[in-house]
């Protein structure tokens, strides 16, 4: 924000309507004015002095353009301007209908129609992204009021930070500035986090609307980003204790990725995650006690295996710091499996993977992983495909899943099956392909410390003999120094061609395990719902299934909420449903403990006239 800038800027945008009122409003193509003209009153007879126009000059009227330019004009300086320290408010007002919500949130069904709010958070997000060398923290709170009574729309969202519980006040900051007391506040890492306490939260006031005063109005939001930033060095306590509960958050599967910010936040991360390894080794070894000292040394010799196979081995070409390698197949876990088990056998595979879980590979251990009840698709053993599909033969006693998965594989599912092979294949050959790199990684780098340290030898003998210099005062390379400089030089280079190579090779090979995995996800989740519908749903379900997709209504909401809870919705037909289910599920549930807890006063109204968005920087 220029200090020239006046800092606080108007716009008018005008909703596109069929029936512009162009006699009465006029637009100049300057964009930047507004006329307004009034009919006079022609009972005030012939000597009418009355005001009947009006030219109101702005910084911009936004007439007939679009959600993007919009953001562009009105938000994105703002946005900027956070970053730069500014504290800002995109405030929006205007009678009902007028485009409120249209313009601060947009039509929330079309990503091209999204609104300001959503895009400043993008645009946030991707300023933190680019700048790696700052720490940012930030959170986000919702607030709504109305007739003089605060809400908090976040309050339902576990795991926000509040000063207080449930009660909210407008208290003045010592530094200037107002801020609510006991407004939860929630970190976000994410656009999509951010998001989805927008959505959730939009969701709460609209819950408000339906099941309150519908002839009650005026209701006003506050959006609020709030952005931390801290400057390449040392954690603070929060900072250190963010990334805790990062880590334990990424553990427990409800984060997906920790997003980089600095290094010294990775540093952390590892550090917080090597906490976490210890606290497990200290846990387990309590658990075991001395009877499983297998196990024991196991956990211990893991690590130091894997340092064996890489330290010393790729890494910086200069350094010691870092280096990668990959597993020995002898080093690496091995499942014995015979190629036709007996059906008993295969029995008792199933059901200890769908009762036990998988055992460790060791002998009298009484360890037990949880595990999910799901087939993997490789502990599905080969059986003879059966002829007759099993639908045809639907019986009360459902058969082995193992063997319906190979009939599954060479029939319905084959087309799934034979793609999922040719990924595999791929990445069987890049696998291979990345084994190879890194052997000749490795001998590269034992090379270049070799020559290395032939070099440094041989300067040590020089230094103690006294240098040699040319006439101008040069120190001059004998020749066996030039042809160990020279050697150095090009296995540097060989080093660093195979290591980019290893890299991009290694980028393959996550993408073509990551197509397999979809493929395996694909195979299994078809197989699951056939399955499920050939066997294991009752006649009701696919009698509605038969008819096509399964759409909102197709089955009464009751009888799915039972479903839901025996379990078996999960295995319905389209996703979608199970979508719409969940939400209305939540939904009815969230209302249910709404009308209950709250009191008539804290009622909100129906239609909002004044949103307030406020990007602040802290
Ligand atoms: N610039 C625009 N372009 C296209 N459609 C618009 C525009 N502005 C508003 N609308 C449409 O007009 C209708 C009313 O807009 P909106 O709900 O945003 O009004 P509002 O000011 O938030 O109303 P209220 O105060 O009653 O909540 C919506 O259907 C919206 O999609």
């Amino acid at each position: 924000m220029s200090s020239q800038a006046s800092p606080v800027k108007v716009f008018i945008r005008i909703r596109p309507t069929a029936n512009f009122a162009h006699e009465l409003i006029e637009c100049p193509l300057d964009q930047q004015t507004l006329k307004v003209r009034s009919r006079k009153d022609s009972n005030k007879g012939k000597r009418n002095n009355q005001l009947s126009s009006w030219v109101f000059q702005l910084n911009g009227v936004l007439d007939n353009v679009s959600q993007e330019d919009t953001y562009d004009r009105v938000a994105r300086s703002v946005v900027l301007g956070a970053f730069a320290g500014y504290n800002g408010t995109i405030m929006c007002f205007g009678q009902t209908g007028a485009g409120k919500t249209y313009t601060m949130t947009g039509a929330a069904e079309t990503y091209k129609h999204r609104g300001i709010i959503p895009r400043a958070l993008q645009e946030v997000f991707q300023e933190v992204e680019h700048r790696a060398d700052h720490t940012f923290s930030l959170h986000l709170s919702f607030l709504e009021i109305y007739n003089e009574t605060m809400v908090d729309l976040l309050s339902s969202i576990k795991q926000g930070k509040s000063s207080n519980s449930g009660v909210l006040t407008v208290i003045e900051e010592p530094g200037g500035g107002v801020s609510v007391k006991g407004l939860s506040l929630h970190l976000v890492h994410n656009e999509e986090e951010a998001l989805n306490l927008l959505f959730e939260g939009e969701m709460n006031r609209i819950i408000g609307e339906h099941a309150l005063n519908k002839h009650s109005s005026r209701s006003h939001c506050i959006f609020t980003v709030h952005i931390e930033v801290f400057s390449n060095e040392i954690l603070s306590e929060t900072q250190v204790e963010e990334v805790r509960t990062q880590v334990q958050r990424y553990l427990s599967g409800l984060l997906d990725e920790i997003p980089i910010v600095s290094i010294t936040q990775i540093q952390e991360v590892f550090a917080q995650f090597k906490k976490v390894v210890l606290e497990q080794q200290k846990k387990l070894r309590e658990q075991l006690g001395p009877r499983n000292t297998r196990v024991e040394k196991a956990m211990n010799t893991t690590p130091s295996t894997v340092a064996e196979g890489s330290v010393g081995a790729v890494g910086e070409v200069e350094s010691c710091g870092y280096g990668l390698g990959l597993a020995k197949s002898s080093q690496k876990h091995q499942r014995t499996v015979s190629p036709k088990p007996s059906k008993a056998r295969k029995d008792k595979q199933i059901s200890r993977k769908e009762g036990a879980a998988s055992q460790p590979p060791v002998e009298n251990t009484t360890v037990q992983a949880e595990q999910p009840l799901n087939l993997s698709e490789s502990d599905m053993t080969t059986h003879e495909p059966q002829q007759q599909a099993p639908e045809q033969h639907r019986t009360d006693s459902p058969p082995p899943k193992a063997e319906a998965f190979e009939d599954f594989k060479a029939e319905r599912g084959s087309e799934i099956n034979r793609i999922l092979k040719e990924n595999k294949a791929v990445l069987s050959e890049r696998t291979t392909q990345l084994r190879i790199l890194t052997d000749v990684i490795n001998a590269t780098k034992r090379d270049l410390d070799y020559i290395t340290y032939e070099l440094r030898q041989f300067r040590e003998r020089k230094q103690s003999q006294g240098q040699f210099v040319s006439a101008e005062g040069q120190p001059v390379l004998e020749e066996a120094e030039l042809s160990l400089v020279i050697q150095l030089k090009e296995l540097k280079n060989r080093y660093r061609q195979a290591y980019e190579d290893f890299r991009s090779t290694k980028t393959e090979v996550s993408y073509c395990q990551h197509l397999v995995n979809q493929c395996r996800t694909r195979l299994l989740t078809a197989f699951e719902r056939w399955y499920n519908q050939s066997f294991l749903f009752p006649d009701e379900v696919l009698s509605v299934l038969e008819t096509g997709p399964v759409r909102p209504g197709h089955i009464p909401v009751d009888k799915a909420l039972t479903l839901q809870s025996d379990g078996l919705l999960h295995k319905l037909h389209a996703d979608s449903t199970v979508s719409f289910y969940n939400a209305y599920n939540r939904t009815l549930k969230r209302r249910g403990s709404r009308q209950v807890s709250r009191s008539p006063e804290s009622v909100r109204g129906s239609r909002s006239k004044t949103k307030l968005p406020i990007l602040s920087v802290i």
